[in-house]
């Protein structure tokens, strides 16, 4: 039974991902147990950074079972790799936690590893720590040098599409306490979906050197969107009719749809801006990953977003997920 904090890191975390290091290509020099990790950057690629937080009662609930808090975090920190269309390097996990509970560990560790090998990122460090439960992930990846997609290239006349579908994950915040057996097939997709988000790493990947701009939907489109208008310097129009609903969730909450689609978060979709002339090459890639593709919009001089619903009046969204 390991007992102190180095037994601790050496028996849950440095052994499963010893075998991500062991991988022929692995660009891992050194990984957990060093004072820094030591990857290597492919040649002529630049390392893409990113790290998130999750904070318990805040990203996730009281008492989250810990592979489903493995497997959400990597995740939602992977996702914004793919929103630069980065190559997934390797990560490290901060990890505070109120006390040593082995059976949780045991469960959170062995996560972390499969979902680490299903993105082929390497856990290459971290930090363990007492205190309230608490986690940050520091991503890395790499992608060759001025191909990462900002979120500063939209130009008018751009096209605006999101993957995937929009509101699934905060309709599913009103089922979270809601007994299993209890819940309908739709609610059981909505909540799939807030559990188990989807990083686009792929579409990511091949929207390098396609899409002017990108990013990741965590705190609802309208206010993702929003970054990069306010950084491009551009206004968008998008038509509400145009927006992505699962069949769970206008089951569910249809008149509500709309409102969690713009402003809900938690989606983990990538929102990107695309020249009109590639118009064709989006919907090849849309067959070509089996992945939804909608067009939303489109960008155009000014500033700011106006949404128009399919009766021609505009639906003002609500502000999307502020710390503060
Ligand atoms: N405490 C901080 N110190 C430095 N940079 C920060 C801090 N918090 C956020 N940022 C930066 O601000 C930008 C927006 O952050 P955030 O909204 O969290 O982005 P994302 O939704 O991609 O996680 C990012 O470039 C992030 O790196
Ligand atoms: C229990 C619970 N309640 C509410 C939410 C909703 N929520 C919390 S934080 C957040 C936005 C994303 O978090 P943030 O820290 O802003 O991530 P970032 O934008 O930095 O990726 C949302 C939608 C949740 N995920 N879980
Ligand atoms: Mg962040």
């Amino acid at each position: 039974m390991p007992t102190s904090e180095f037994q601790l890191i050496q028996h849950y975390f440095k052994a499963g991902a010893a075998a991500a290091l062991a991988q022929p290509n692995s660009p891992v020099r050194c990984g957990i147990g060093d004072d820094c990790a030591v990857l290597a950057l492919p040649v002529g690629d630049e390392l893409l950074v990113s790290v998130d937080t999750l904070v318990e009662s805040i990203h996730f609930p009281q008492n989250y079972p810990s592979d489903m808090l493995a497997r959400r975090a990597l995740a939602v920190c992977v996702s914004d790799l793919a929103a630069c269309g980065a190559t997934p390097l390797g990560f490290t996990l901060a990890l505070t936690m109120p006390n040593v509970d082995e059976p949780w560990l045991a469960s959170f560790a062995n996560a972390l590893i499969v979902a680490a090998g299903e993105y082929d990122i390497a856990l290459v460090g971290g930090d363990t720590t007492r205190g309230p439960l608490c986690l940050s992930l520091q991503v890395m990846g790499s992608a060759p040098a001025g191909a990462a997609i900002l979120r500063s290239g939209a130009r008018a006349g751009d096209i605006i599409y999101v993957s995937g579908q929009l509101g699934d994950a905060r309709a599913a915040l009103d089922y979270l306490n809601k007994a299993a057996h209890e819940l309908s097939a739709a609610e059981q997709a909505l909540l799939d979906r807030y559990h188990a988000p989807t990083p686009r790493l792929a579409l990511g990947q091949k929207l390098r050197g396609l899409a002017t701009a990108a990013v990741d939907v965590s705190d609802g489109l309208a206010a993702d969107l929003g970054h990069i208008l306010s950084v491009s310097g551009v206004a968008a129009v998008l038509h509400t009719d145009n927006l992505p609903l699962s069949p769970a969730l206008t089951e569910t909450c249809a008149e509500r749809a709309i409102e969690f689609a713009l402003s809900g978060g938690d989606d983990y979709e990538l929102c990107f801006t695309v020249p009109a002339e590639h118009r064709e090459v989006v919907a090849r890639l849309s067959a070509e990953l089996n992945l939804n593709i909608s067009e939303i919009g489109y960008i155009e001089a000014g500033e700011g977003l106006t949404c128009y619903r399919a009766d021609g009046g505009v639906f003002a969204p609500a502000a999307g997920y502020q710390h503060f």
